[in-house]
């Protein structure tokens, strides 16, 4: 299996692009499009072996698996996230075809039913044989990024399709118009209705909170030659979505546009001794009375809908700190099937068939927009080091 399933097709980088940012230059003729999901347990039985699929070779220890497994089990065993997805499949291939867009829409998850490999199988039995996939997944780094195509690689290879299918994937949209405006939308509301009670700006706290990850996983997140510093591409996303978000609130004169926010982390696993991304959201929130805040705003900037890792790790841990701590406090919600998500996603497979140039493509931060193609080392998992990755590009 090579590195490079997409290397015939994908010019590195044209000089008419961001230097070093390859981009297809040429028109795609994709036949499928591949919506790839993290996938979850739906029901008792499947927590475990769940939890194992997800933690392969990763050294969390047996305590932490056992703690998530009850995050689970006080939902049944039944993680929301297949179902989300199973709605943003269907809405996807409706949008399509309002847009004329014929491709049938596969969704296949990395850690449960239905794998990625039975899908691209399905796929290719079907004759399809050029895939561009969509991950559930909106900014770089390991965990988001390119562990989707190191699964896609070794789907391929299970398959024996390595040969005959290849499986392109849409840039990082952390910063399209369509994931961000129902994250600014949640926001101005809550921001509209703690102030309505009576809570001036420097009272309020506006936490976005994302998935730590290791710190070194997030130094190598990216391509390796942008160092972004510490946090690296990862980091920089979050902060640079934060800051336009309330740099467009304070320029219409929302309603508690004025107040503060912060970039936390949420949901850290690892042994204790590996330094994760920090601070932790309810360290943050435990704190904020002393700086004077009255009322706490989370907004889940690193999720796309309401999955465990929100329902939990916000909705029930994040929500009892602020109780805790005295605090109002309002989790705003997540781009799930809004309407103008959907329209984004498929704009992002639109941009990419008709390989438009970069100044083209929506982006609302100096970022981006983010690079088709990722090349080798991008994004590689510090620790565990090299696998085979599809979506990838030859140096
Ligand atoms: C960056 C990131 C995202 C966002 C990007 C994306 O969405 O892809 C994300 C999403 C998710 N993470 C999820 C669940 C889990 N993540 C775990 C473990 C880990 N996540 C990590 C990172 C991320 N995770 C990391 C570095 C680990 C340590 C182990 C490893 O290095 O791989 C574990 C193991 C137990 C634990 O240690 O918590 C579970 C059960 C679910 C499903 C929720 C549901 O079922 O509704 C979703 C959407
Ligand atoms: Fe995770």
């Amino acid at each position: 299996m090579s590195e490079t399933t997409a290397a015939t097709t994908v010019p590195y980088a044209s000089p008419a692009s961001r230097a070093g940012n390859p981009y297809v230059s040429e028109p795609q003729d994709y036949d499928a499009i591949l919506l790839a999901g993290f996938g979850g347990p739906e029901g008792q039985d499947d927590v475990i072996p769940f939890l194992r699929n997800v933690t392969r070779g990763r050294g969390i220890p047996d305590e932490r698996l056992e703690e998530v497994a009850t995050h689970y089990r006080h939902f049944g065993g039944v993680s929301p996230i297949n179902d989300q997805n199973r709605q943003l499949r269907a809405a996807l291939e409706a949008e399509m075809r309002r847009r004329g867009m014929t491709h049938p829409v596969y969704w296949g998850n990395r850690n449960w039913d239905p794998y990625l490999e039975d899908v691209v199988r399905e796929a290719a039995a079907a004759g399809h044989h050029r895939i561009l996939a969509v991950a559930t997944s909106a900014y770089s780094s390991y965990s988001s990024c390119r562990q989707y195509r190191e699964d896609f690689a070794r789907a391929l290879e299970s398959t024996g399709l390595q040969e005959t299918v290849t499986i392109d994937k849409v840039r990082q949209f952390f910063d399209t118009p369509g994931f961000v405006e129902p994250f600014a939308e949640g926001l101005r509301t809550a921001l509209a209705e703690v102030t309505a009670e009576g809570h001036d700006p420097e009272q309020i706290r506006v936490l976005f909170a994302t998935h730590s990850i290791p710190s070194a996983d997030a130094l190598r997140s990216g391509p390796e030659e942008l160092n972004l510093g510490e946090g690296g591409a990862y980091a920089a996303q979050h902060r640079a979505v934060a800051e336009r978000i309330f740099s467009d609130l304070r320029a219409d004169g929302a309603d508690g546009a004025e107040a503060t926010w912060e970039l936390v982390y949420q949901s850290r696993s690892g042994s204790p001794s590996t330094p994760w991304l920090e601070p932790d959201v309810c360290d943050r929130i435990a704190e904020l009375p002393a700086e004077n805040v009255t009322a706490v705003l989370i907004v889940p900037l690193g999720f796309l809908s309401d999955h465990m890792e929100v329902l939990w790790d916000l909705d029930e841990e994040a929500l009892e700190a602020a109780a805790e701590a005295g605090l109002r406090a309002i989790r705003t919600p997540t781009p799930g099937s809004h309407p103008r998500f959907v329209a984004g996603l498929v704009d992002l497979i639109e941009e990419r068939i008709a390989a438009r140039p970069p100044a083209q493509r929506p982006s609302l931060t100096e970022l981006g927009p983010w690079y088709d193609v990722c090349r080798p080392g991008c994004c590689e998992n510090a620790r565990l080091g090299f696998k085979p990755a599809a979506a990838g590009c030859a140096p």
